[in-house]
This record gives C-alpha cells, sequence and structure tokens, in this order.
C-alpha cells in the first residue's frame, strides 16, 4: 500500500529554483529523517507536499491519491519559530485545534473531545499547563504541546518540521518515545532533523536532500560517509577534517 509517493517534484520562490525533480517512495510504517544543509529545501518540501506552497511541476500522491481526499489522514507539526506564540490562546485549545479535522471547524468541542485532548497532553507531560496562555510556554513545552496535539488528530502519516531543534534531553526523549509509539501502531512518520549524531540511534529511514534527492532509504543502506558528504558538499568534509 502506498503511503507517500513524490515523482519530479519542482518547486521555486520567485525565479530560485528551491526543490528539483524530488523523488522518493516512502515505506509504510517507518520513521524517516529528513537530513540537508541550511536552505536544502527541507521545509519548502514539506509545504509544497502539503500544498501550503505551490509546486512548478511533479506528483505527490497519499495513500494512492490527493492530498485533499486525504487530507484528515495527515498531521504536520510546523517549525516552532514559524508560529505566532502571542496568539491568545492555551494550550489545551491548541491541542483541540488538531481535532478539528474530525470535528468540523464551526462545531464547539464535545467532553469526549476535551477528554481526549487532556489525555494527549498528559502523555507529553503537560497536563499542568492545560490552561497556560501559549506565550508563556518554555521552547520545549511549546513543542510537547504540538506532539500532543499530532497525536489527538491520529493521523496516519506525520511530518514534522524540527520537533527535536532547541529542547533539552527530556523533552528530546519524550517526543522520540512518542515517535517510537507512533511507528508502534504502524504510523508513518518523517522528521526534519539537524543532529548528525542521533540519525541511526533515531530513525529507521533516511532522506539526504539537498534540492534534489541525494539518496532514500535504509538508515543503514543510505547514511554512509559518502552520501552524507555528497549532501552537505564541501563544507562538512572541510569542517570534519578541521576537528579531528
Ligand atoms: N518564503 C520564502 N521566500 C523566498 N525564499 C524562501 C522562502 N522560504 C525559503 N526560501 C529559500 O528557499 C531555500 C530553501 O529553504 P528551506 O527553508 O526550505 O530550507 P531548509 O532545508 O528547511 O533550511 P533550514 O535547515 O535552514 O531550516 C533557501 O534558500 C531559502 O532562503
Amino acid at each position: 500500500m502506498d503511503v507517500l509517493r513524490v515523482n519530479d517534484l519542482t518547486a521555486s520562490y520567485r525565479k530560485n529554483k528551491v526543490l528539483n525533480d524530488v523523488s522518493f517512495n516512502v515505506e509504510p510504517g517507518s520513521l524517516t529523517s529528513i537530513v540537508g544543509p541550511n536552505g536544502a529545501g527541507k521545509s519548502t518540501l514539506l509545504k509544497v507536499m502539503l500544498e501550503l506552497h505551490p509546486k512548478l511541476s511533479g506528483d505527490v500522491s497519499f495513500f494512492g491519491s490527493t492530498f485533499n481526499k486525504m487530507k484528515t489522514r495527515v498531521g504536520y507539526v510546523p517549525q516552532r519559530g514559524s508560529v505566532d506564540w502571542d496568539f491568545p490562546t492555551d494550550a489545551l485549545d491548541v491541542v483541540l485545534m488538531g481535532l478539528y479535522g474530525r470535528v468540523g471547524w464551526l462545531k464547539w468541542p464535545k467532553r469526549e473531545h476535551r477528554d481526549k485532548a487532556m489525555e494527549s497532553l498528559e502523555k507529553m507531560g503537560m497536563a499542568d499547563y492545560a490552561h497556560r496562555q501559549i506565550s508563556q510556554l518554555s521552547g520545549g513545552q511549546q513543542q510537547r504541546v504540538f506532539l500532543a496535539r499530532a497525536l489527538v488528530q491520529d493521523a496516519d502519516l506525520y511530518f514534522m518540521d524540527e520537533p527535536l531543534a532547541g529542547v533539552d534531553a527530556a523533552t528530546e526523549q519524550a517526543i522520540m518515545t512518542i515517535l517510537n509509539e507512533l511507528k508502534m501502531m504502524g504510523k508513518t512518520v518523517m522528521v526534519v532533523h539537524h543532529d548528525l549524531q542521533t540519525v541511526e540511534d533515531y530513525f529507521d529511514h533516511v532522506l539526504l536532500l539537498n534540492r534534489t534527492v541525494v539518496a532514500y532509504g535504509t538508515t543503514g543502506d543510505v547514511f554512509t560517509k559518502d552520501n552524507v558528504y555528497q549532501t552537505y558538499g564541501g563544507t562538512l568534509r572541510w569542517m570534519m577534517e578541521a576537528v579531528t
């Protein structure tokens, strides 16, 4: 069963081509890290797949169909920095937003929805902060709330943009526990990730991206020194040689 198939995807910001003939076919039930240097197009790839930014050409199919038809089965955790945290709302409401696909936008959430949202906050160790304004949460706590929202959404395919960036070791472990639980439930998860040191420990698949796909496959097969050098170009080789 196809979960996500990307074919010759090309996208740009004005004349600046950012994604060039990107193709890959995600393994169902995999936990994939999307890895590449700053400006490689990782966030753009997520946005184009989710139709938040237009493509120039190519195809993306979700569960053998279009994004529009399958969007309730797709969850997205955006980059923390891209969100307006001053928006006056509390943690519980942010989690409830994850249910709107099911609840329907104009319907008031029912008790069972609130219970589900609370359960999810509890799982992320955030139940005590349910009624705290999101602007008054630390970065790591905001990230936990985002994960709680992804959990209630009960999607089959998740995209997460740097959920581990800038969080402490405890939050990192809490997030990895959830990602592994999602995987054990048979969900497919793709995570933009910057820490090359943890790729092998945390992820079973890796997509090496630098404007185009350098390699996609199991971490064991694909996360090789040569492929990583090729993805990061001379900079990484120079840095690694400088420190060793
Ligand atoms: N809204 C935008 N308008 C114009 N150019 C953009 C926009 N967003 C991104 N870009 C450019 O597109 C390229 C890819 O950016 P993108 O954010 O997708 O990279 P990334 O791999 O996620 O980078 P990072 O690791 O730094 O988050 C960069 O050169 C960036 O400057």
